[in-house]
């Protein structure tokens, strides 16, 4: 599958520092939770890049003005429970006026699929621009439910899949399962071991933002 135009790495120096903090084993749970805030920031202004502007008259202090603002569509964000959560509040500093919808999947430890466990989306969500948020794309089990799960819901038009750390295995498995979705991603690392965990990844991100290690 050709990952072209649907996958964009963020590939920016000050990203990938902040990567490093979250790649270490002795970040302490604060700090993590901080970068991943940060990093869900900067993700969700890539992200929306593209969001539509139109032309607004305004008097600046000086001259009148053809300025231009968003509109048209609204925004929803979806994080993927737990770890997901640890994204919403970056994301919401760039729209605050945002919808935010809750997805709750834990995977399986044997199988290592998604079971859900929670869903509550705003009632509008078939309307709005939808920007699902999870720190890990692995397997992309998890990733691949929600997306189904948005879409018979309603949701149509392009979904936009914001992670921090995505593994081959799971990028091609969610570009697979729907066609019309841009993921953002820090970065794309070798692969999966043995228990579906992201490798070198940075750990268990739920445990890690939530200090239930
Ligand atoms: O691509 P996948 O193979 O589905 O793996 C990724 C999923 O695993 C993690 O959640 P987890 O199940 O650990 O739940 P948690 O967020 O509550 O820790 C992560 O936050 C993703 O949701
Ligand atoms: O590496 C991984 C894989 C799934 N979930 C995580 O939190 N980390
Ligand atoms: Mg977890």
């Amino acid at each position: 599958m050709e990952w072209n135009d649907r996958v964009v790495v963020l590939d920016h120096p000050i990203v990938q520092h902040k990567l490093a903090i979250l790649r270490d084993k002795h970040t302490p749970s604060n700090e993590f939770r901080d970068v991943v805030r940060e990093l869900s920031l900067f993700e969700t202004y890539e992200a929306t890049r593209d969001l539509p502007l139109t032309n607004v008259f305004i008097q600046t202090p000086i001259a009148p003005f053809d300025a231009k603002q968003i509109t048209g569509r609204k925004v929803a964000f979806v994080p993927i429970l737990r770890a997901g959560l640890g994204m919403v509040d970056g994301a919401l500093e760039v729209i605050p006026r945002a919808r935010v919808g809750h997805l709750g999947m834990q995977r399986n430890e044997e199988t290592h699929e998604p079971e859900s466990y929670y869903d509550k989306l705003p009632r509008d969500i078939a309307s709005r621009r939808v920007y699902v948020l999870d720190p890990m794309l692995a397997t992309g089990g998890s990733a691949e439910a929600a997306v189904k799960y948005l879409r018979e819901a309603g949701v149509s038009g392009t979904i936009r899949f914001l992670c921090l750390v995505s593994a081959p295995e799971g990028i091609e498995r969610l570009l697979a399962a729907d066609d019309d979705l841009i993921i953002y991603t820090c970065a794309i690392d070798d692969g999966l071991n043995e228990n579906a965990y992201i490798v070198p990844g940075l750990g268990d991100a739920g445990d890690r933002i939530f200090g239930t290690e």
